[in-house]
């Protein structure tokens, strides 16, 4: 039997976030694994025009929890959905549900976040940094706690080029930070925010970097871990490959590229494209709670969950098994013949847009005019084209992390876990194979 699954039946689990894509996959492969677990509390926002019940069971009718059900018809019964607006002072939520909560949490994994790159530094900030301070002063006042698992990003700290499993000092303080948004005007940050952010890309790397601090600074005697996912793409394997819901990352550009969108891409060939399969981020997510619990270590650990610091793999090589799956698998009803390359200076990349990005969306668009249509082309391309320009941080540069706790995780499993339980480094062994799973099931799921 597998000690982790054992480890968390009879166990009530919070979990934010939990409507979100980590957050799905780590509610199904607990469910999953361990059906005896009592309860999995999900800290849900109000939606207009739907209870949150209906939104447990739009989760729980997708593709994803087919499995489950299969051998749980009433897995429903298992979570207990709490309304929550983690943007909320106390979270906004009712006296008795935050009793219950207080009294009953034995781990929480705290998965919301903004994760826009151009979400507004004040939103940032209260979604990745002071909900996270009020979910640890929840957490101190919970006599059953045993683990806080925090998730942050492999790119909280991509201003540096090596990075190691260590919270590296932010030069504001998050205190200061917090205090002035509270007296800063929108106008006022959003002129600052370029100074603030310094060498980080975007508010949400340097957001979570900020919420890692506040962990360390304001955990207290919890026993917390991080995990630092890189980049999170569809399932390897469980419960089946490919399954992804969302566009985030390189799965939008690939499918852009499918359907004869997107032919070029601002983007460094021999750069390394770390890239993680969502159900080994989970793996590792669940080992990582257990040891927590259970060893209790002395300080705070921090996992990567990446894939680059054993086996890279070069955009160039990705490139090429998407251009390859596409032939294998052609997109229905494309735009163009799938064709891409990638360019390395700004100069030709803006051509590149010009020529055949731009030109075409135009004439496109004067087609569905003169048809006695609505143009609509043009805009889909400036919104792609937006995009691109804020991955581009990301597809031209190369991080090296280092991943000497998940290797000890691993060594810490039993041969039974070890052998169902597949983590990172693995996964970066047959880097070639996790690719190739990567990109064909990716075009199943998202095709049409
Ligand atoms: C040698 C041969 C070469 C061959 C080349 C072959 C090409 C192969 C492809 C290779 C891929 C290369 C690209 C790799 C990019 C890698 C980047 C990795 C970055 C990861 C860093 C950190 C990881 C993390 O920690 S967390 C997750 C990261 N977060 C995100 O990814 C979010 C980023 N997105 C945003 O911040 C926003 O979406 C933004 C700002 C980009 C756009 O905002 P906007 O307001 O304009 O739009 P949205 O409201 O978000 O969406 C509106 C609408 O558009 C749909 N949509 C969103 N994204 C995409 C997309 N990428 N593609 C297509 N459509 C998209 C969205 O669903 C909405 O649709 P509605 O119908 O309106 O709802
Ligand atoms: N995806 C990736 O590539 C990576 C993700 N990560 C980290 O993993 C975690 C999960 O990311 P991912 O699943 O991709 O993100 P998603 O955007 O898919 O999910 C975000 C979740 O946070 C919830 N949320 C947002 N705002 C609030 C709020 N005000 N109150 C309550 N809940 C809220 C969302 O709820 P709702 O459904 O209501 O919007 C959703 O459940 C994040 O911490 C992220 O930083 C790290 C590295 C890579």
């Amino acid at each position: 039997m597998s000690m982790i699954a054992a480890f968390y039946g009879n166990k009530s689990i919070l979990i934010t976030g939990a409507t979100g894509f980590l957050g799905k996959v780590l509610m199904e492969k607990l469910l999953r694994t361990s059906p005896h677990l009592k309860v999995i509390y999900i800290l849900v926002r109000p939606k207009a025009g739907q209870t949150l019940q209906q939104r447990v069971f739009q989760i729980l009718d997708s593709k994803l929890f087919e499995k489950v059900k299969e051998s749980c018809p009433n897995v429903h019964e298992k979570i207990r959905p709490i309304s929550a607006d983690l943007d909320q002072r106390d979270f906004a939520m009712g006296k008795e549900d935050m009793q219950e909560l207080l009294a009953s949490t034995n781990i929480i994994f705290h998965c919301a976040a903004t994760v826009r790159f151009d979400a507004h530094l004040r939103n940032a900030v209260q979604l990745n940094v002071i909900a996270t301070q009020q979910l640890l002063v929840m957490a101190s006042q919970m006599p059953k706690l045993e683990a806080f698992i925090h998730f942050s990003t492999a790119f909280s700290n991509c201003n540096l080029n090596q990075i190691d499993e260590v919270i590296y000092p932010c030069p504001v303080e998050p205190r200061k930070i917090i205090d002035s948004m509270e007296w800063l005007d929108d106008t006022i940050i959003e002129e600052i925010t370029p100074k603030l952010i310094r060498d980080w890309p975007n508010t949400y790397t340097y957001t979570k970097a900020l919420g890692e601090m506040v962990i360390q600074q304001e955990g207290g005697n919890l026993n917390i871990a991080i995990i630092r996912p890189s980049i999170v793409g569809p399932s390897w394997q469980e419960p089946f490959p490919g399954w992804v819901d969302n566009l985030n990352g390189p799965s939008g550009m690939i499918i852009a590229t499918g359907k004869g969108f997107l032919r070029s891409i601002r983007a460094t060939p021999m750069a390394v494209a770390d890239l993680i399969p969502v159900d080994m981020v989970v793996n590792l997510t669940l080992a990582a709670g257990w040891y927590t619990a259970v060893h209790r270590p002395k300080s705070l650990l921090i996992y990567h969950s990446t894939t680059g610091g054993l086996n890279p793999c070069k955009w160039s090589e990705m490139g090429l098994q998407v251009l390859a799956s596409f032939k294998k698998i052609p997109f229905e009803k494309a735009f163009r013949r799938p064709n891409a390359n990638f360019t390395t200076n700004s100069l030709s990349a803006q051509y590149w847009n010009a020529v055949t990005h731009r030109a075409p969306a135009i004439v496109y668009d004067c087609y569905l005019v003169l048809t006695g249509r609505k143009p609509r082309m043009m805009k889909l391309m400036t919104r792609l084209l937006k995009t691109i320009s804020m991955l581009e941080y990301f597809t031209n540069r190369s991080w090296e992390w280092t991943s000497a706790n998940s290797e000890m995780l691993r060594s810490e499993m039993s041969p039974e876990d070890q052998r169902v339980t597949v983590l990172t480094t693995q996964a970066a062994r047959n880097r070639m194979d996790c690719i190739s799973r990567y990109c064909l099931p990716l075009r199943k799921s998202l095709a049409g």
